[in-house]
C-alpha cells in the first residue's frame, strides 16, 4: 500500500518550496495530492500546480456531493478563503504514494480519512524572524502586496502550530528548513526510510 507524505508548517517556512523539489525528483517518486483554493491565483503561481483555484460556488456544489475531505476557511482581510482537499479520484494507494501540503487540522482529518498508517507528516520550521524576512521578502515581488494579511497569517500561525497542538497530531520529527539543500537531504532520508 502506499503512503501519503503530508508536508506542514507555518506560512513561508519553505512547503511549497520543498513540496516542488520533492516532486520533481524522480529518485523519490511521489505523486502530488493538489489542493484546491478559493484564494486569488498569485503572481507565478499555475492553475493544477501550487493548487486548483475554484470558485465559492464550485466548493458548495462539491459539499452537496460530499466530496470534500477535510477543508479550512480562512477569514481573510480580503473575505474568506478556503483550502480543501477534494476525493476527486486523484488518491489511488494500490498504485502510488503521494505528496501532500497541509495544516496539523487537516493532517487530523486525512488522518482519520485513510488512517493512520497511511499518512507521514513532514512537519517543517524556521526561526521565526527568518521566516518573516522570507514573507516580506516573496510578498515584495506580488503585483499587489499583501501586507496586513501576511501579518494576519504570521500571528494565527503561532495558535494554530502550538506546540500543543502539534503533540496532539502526533508529530514527533521536525525539518528546520535553514539551507535548502540540507533539510532536502534529510527529507529523503526519512522518505526512503518509510517507504
Ligand atoms: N532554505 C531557504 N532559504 C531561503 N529562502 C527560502 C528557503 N526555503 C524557502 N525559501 C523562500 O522563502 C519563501 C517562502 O517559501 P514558500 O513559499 O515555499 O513557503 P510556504 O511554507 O509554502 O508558504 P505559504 O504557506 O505562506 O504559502 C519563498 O520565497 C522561498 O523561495
Amino acid at each position: 500500500m502506499g503512503k501519503i507524505f503530508y508536508i506542514m508548517g507555518k506560512s513561508s517556512s519553505g512547503k511549497d518550496t520543498i513540496y516542488e523539489r520533492l516532486l520533481e525528483d524522480e529518485a523519490v517518486g511521489l505523486r502530488p495530492i493538489v489542493l484546491y483554493t478559493t484564494r486569488p491565483i498569485r503572481r507565478g503561481e499555475q492553475e493544477g500546480r501550487e493548487y486548483h483555484f475554484v470558485t465559492p460556488g464550485r466548493l458548495e456544489e462539491w459539499k452537496r456531493e460530499g466530496k470534500i475531505i477535510e477543508l479550512r476557511d480562512y477569514r481573510t482581510v480580503h473575505g474568506i478563503w478556503s483550502y480543501f482537499t477534494a476525493d476527486d479520484g486523484q488518491i489511488d494507494l494500490n498504485s502510488s504514494s503521494y505528496l501532500g501540503i497541509g495544516t496539523l487540522e487537516s493532517y487530523n482529518r486525512m488522518r482519520e480519512y485513510f488512517g493512520e498508517g497511511t499518512m507521514c507528516p513532514i512537519y517543517i520550521e524556521v526561526e521565526d524572524g527568518e521566516r518573516l524576512k522570507r514573507a516580506i521578502k516573496r510578498e515584495e515581488k506580488q503585483e499587489e502586496p499583501r501586507y496586513e494579511e501576511l501579518c494576519r497569517r504570521f500571528l494565527a500561525d503561532a495558535a494554530d502550530f502550538s506546540e500543543e497542538n502539534i503533540r496532539r497530531a502526533g508529530i514527533g520529527k521536525r525539518f528546520r528548513n535553514e539551507v535548502l539543500e540540507s533539510c532536502l537531504e534529510e527529507i529523503r532520508e526519512y522518505l526512503y526510510e518509510l517507504r
